[in-house]
């Protein structure tokens, strides 16, 4: 139905932030490639269901980034499931995705589910400390990425830096490393010259939480990455 190999832009909403009618219009019609739902905290079941309804009266595809089960409904596109590869505990990686599909396998449509290797490079992100990350090298990270591609076959591998603007030169020495495998990355991205020099190395951006910080300008993005 959608093939997401050919994704370049993708807005990332929070169920624990507002936005307004006509903003989600604006985001739903700006020509972004997907528009997730997720983050790391005050996720909600309610929160979750009121964008999801809000979303789908646009044609954009719709994805739930799973950060609890709790907030899991039926009605999304796919289902990204994040696998926290540089966490510390092999809860964030391994057991939550097991528990889950051990509670869950039984109903899942597979062809939904996207495995996203997450590679949470700053330490003041949510993410990172929910996770206990630790902070990786470069060659760390290069690592990681190999192993997301030939050993685990992952679809996605994420380079997140959630909240502050990424090194591009890294996200260029990890996208020579992906062939198979999509590379994500997302963090601080506000004006379109940054969505420019990152998604010049990277399959997809993401573009967060600029929607509710300087909206124009996130808008902006999409263009910017469409032209490049
Ligand atoms: C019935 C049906 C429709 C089912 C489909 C879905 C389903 C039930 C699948 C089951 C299979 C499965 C394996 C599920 C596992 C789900 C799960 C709970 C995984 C754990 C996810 C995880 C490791 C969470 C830790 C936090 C994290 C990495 C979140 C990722 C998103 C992220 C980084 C958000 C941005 O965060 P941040 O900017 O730091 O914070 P803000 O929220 O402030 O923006
Ligand atoms: O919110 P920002 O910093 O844009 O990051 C986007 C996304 O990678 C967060 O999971
Ligand atoms: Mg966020």
């Amino acid at each position: 139905m959608y093939n997401r190999k050919e994704w370049k832009h993708i807005f990332k909403l929070d169920p624990n932030k507002e936005i307004s009618d006509e903003q989600l219009t604006k985001i739903c019609e700006s020509g972004t490639d997907a528009v997730i739902v997720g983050g790391t905290d005050g996720v909600t079941l309610d929160g979750v269901l009121h964008l999801l309804s809000r979303i789908r009266m646009y044609t954009v595809p719709c994805i739930l980034e799973v950060s609890t089960m709790d907030a899991v409904t039926p009605g999304f596109d796919f289902y990204y499931i994040p696998m926290v590869l540089n966490s510390q505990e092999k809860k964030w990686m391994m057991d939550i995705q097991h528990q889950a599909v051990k509670d869950f396998g039984h109903m899942l449509d597979w062809n939904e589910l996207v495995a996203q290797g997450y590679c949470i490079l700053n330490p003041n992100a949510k993410a990172y400390q929910l996770a206990n990350c630790s902070l990786p090298t470069e060659e760390d990270v290069v690592a990681y990425a190999q192993m997301a591609e030939h050993m685990f076959h992952l679809p996605i591998f994420y380079l997140e830096y959630s909240g502050t603007y990424g090194d591009s030169q890294l996200v260029k020495r990890v996208s020579r490393e992906l062939e198979q495998t999509q590379l994500f990355y997302g963090g601080g991205i506000t004006n379109k010259e940054q969505a420019k020099e990152m998604a010049a190395y990277a399959d997809v951006i993401v573009v967060g939480n600029s929607i509710y910080d300087n909206f124009d300008q996130a808008i902006e993005t999409v263009q910017a990455v469409k032209e490049g």
